[in-house]
């Protein structure tokens, strides 16, 4: 069948390692895919959310504004600063309250009247500058929050303390910066100047209120770790799918196409071959002929025996091509050699019950014949007993036709079934081949014994000719020599074999 080049060892590992990678690479999709929605999800919730913390931070700056606007422009005197402290103590995250005039402060909640420079101009949106430090704490970020009322203002100084907890609690899985003007935070607190943060996927976020930014990188390390965080379960079982997948389809694979396909397959491909096994003289052992015996050479799995195919193929049908297939080829191999086969030589082919419905068997054995013309040989067709041969109108008809032309019909494994004297009845049978079964008893059961003695006996009666098969040991050869049986078959003479080696060590040269 046309599929059965599916379960070829090589095909079968390529398409497995292919479904590996395929069930693989899907895996790898579904889980970046996966992984980069709740990654994007997450960050941009992050975003919202510390812009959200970011602006209540400032909010608190903005109230404490609120409450000392209006001592913008008076003079520092012990109330003014009383109250500037005053916010400081009260306001969460506000750790100084200044008021300037122009560009001087002059009032400060922690030293009270100082005299100090305010570049006004470096304030984003004129309002928030962030600030490495300052004389007090120097190293300590801090964010400044100006309201200006009319060239008089207040300065309230936010912790950055507070700042850059909120970016590193908030930035898990991504690179989170606070940027107000060209500077911006990290989330360890450190201030830097213009770009240059890490390279990936970039989201902002502006705040609505204040004039600042927090963007968000999300580096390819991020990424990872985002997976190895998230998707644990889904990277152990990907790749136990992708085997377990690539498993069932190398297993699939060895059953594509049905048994029966595969046998048409190696019936079409020649991969049926004969075998051919010695008969010899029953007296002097000389070889007189030999059975022909199927055998399946099998490109992977080396020779096949016919116990392991066979009643398949009997029951299919298939039995038939490939017993004329067996027939075709001991012909054309033997008969451009006949002259060296021994004079009346005869081939015997097993032939299932099936094929004497077929009239195919007698244009066959005409063709087989035919090959032999110039030294004729003994064609011979084996009937098992343990299959039926319907008595019909055509049975009848092939079986005359057959016996006009020469053909000679042995039963096979002869006392093995139950239908052997309704055989001999019926059909005109010319050789009686002994079961192995019975000579390999011989001298062990003494029953085995009797049973050959009145085979023989019948088979002489009915003037058949008498073939003793399985024979393995002298004492087998012993015991029936006084029988003076036609032929001997076993592996004592030899086993079966492939033609050419037939040819080589039975063949006169
Ligand atoms: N319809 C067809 N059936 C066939 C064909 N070829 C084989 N067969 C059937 O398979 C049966 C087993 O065959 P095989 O394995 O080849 O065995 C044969 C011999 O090897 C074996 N034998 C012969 N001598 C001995 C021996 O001394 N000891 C021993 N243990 N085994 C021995 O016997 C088998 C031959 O038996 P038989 O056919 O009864 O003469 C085979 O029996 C067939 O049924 C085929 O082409 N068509």
């Amino acid at each position: 069948m046309a599929l059965n080049w599916l379960n070829r060892p090589y095909i079968r590992i390529c398409l497995s390692v292919l479904a590996f990678f395929i069930v693989a690479a899907l895996g790898v999709l579904a889980i970046s895919w996966q992984t980069s929605q709740g990654l994007r999800r997450d960050t941009a919730a992050s975003l919202a959310q510390s812009v959200r913390l970011v602006d209540m931070t400032l909010n608190n700056a903005s109230t404490a504004a609120d409450s000392v606007q209006h001592l913008v422009g008076q003079d520092c005197d012990q109330d003014v600063i009383q109250a500037l402290r005053w916010e400081v103590a009260r306001v969460p995250n506000v750790r100084t309250v200044n008021l300037y005039r122009g560009d001087t402060i002059y009032c400060t909640s922690l030293f009270g009247k100082k005299i100090d420079y305010v570049s006004t101009d470096k304030y984003a949106g004129e309002t928030l500058l962030l600030m490495s430090g300052n004389p007090v704490t120097p190293g300590h970020p801090l964010i400044a929050y100006r309201r200006d009322i009319k060239g008089n203002g207040i300065l309230i100084g936010v912790d950055g303390y507070f700042l850059h907890n909120i970016l590193e609690l908030l930035s898990t899985h991504a690179y989170l910066i606070l940027q107000v003007g060209d500077q911006w935070m990290d989330s360890k607190g450190k201030i830097h100047q213009g770009e240059g943060w890490p390279d990936g996927t970039r989201m902002a976020l502006a705040s609505a209120r204040y004039p600042y930014n927090m963007r968000l990188v999300i580096r390819n390390s991020d990424q990872w770790r985002y997976v190895f965080d998230y998707a644990t379960v889904s990277l152990v079982l990907f790749p136990l799918v992708s085997i377990f997948i690539a498993f069932m389809t190398y297993m699939l694979l060895g059953r594509v196409g049905s048994p029966i396909s595969t046998l048409k397959d190696a019936l079409a491909k020649k991969q049926f071959v004969p075998f051919l096994q010695p008969v010899v003289d029953g007296t002097n052992h000389r070889l007189t002929g030999g059975e022909v015996l199927m055998r399946w050479q099998h490109p992977q799995s080396g020779l096949i025996p016919p116990y392991q195919f066979i009643p398949l193929a009997e029951e299919s049908g298939l039995i038939v091509p490939m017993t004329r297939l067996m027939m075709a080829q001991v012909r054309d191999q033997f008969g451009p050699v006949a002259a060296q086969l021994p004079d009346n030589f005869h081939f015997g082919f097993n032939i299932c019950a099936g094929h004497f419905k077929d009239l195919t068997l007698v244009e066959d054995c005409k063709a087989f014949l035919h090959a032999f013309k110039d030294k004729p040989v003994l064609l011979v067709l084996e009937l098992t007993e343990r299959e039926l041969i319907e008595s019909s109108e055509i049975t009848h008809s092939l079986f005359s036709a057959l016996r006009r032309m020469g053909v000679l019909i042995a039963m096979d494994d002869f006392g093995t079934g139950h239908s052997s004297l309704t055989y001999l009845q019926k059909f005109h049978i010319d050789i009686l081949k002994i079961d192995q079964s019975f000579i390999g008893r011989i001298g062990t059961d003494a029953l085995a014994g009797h049973i050959v003695d009145n085979v023989i006996d019948l088979a002489k009666r009915l003037q058949m000719v008498i073939v003793a098969e399985g024979i393995e040991t002298q004492e087998q050869i012993d015991y029936l020599t006084p029988f003076h049986l036609d032929y001997f078959q076993g592996y004592f003479f030899g086993k079966p074999v492939p033609v050419t080696e037939f040819m080589e060590k039975w063949l006169q040269r």
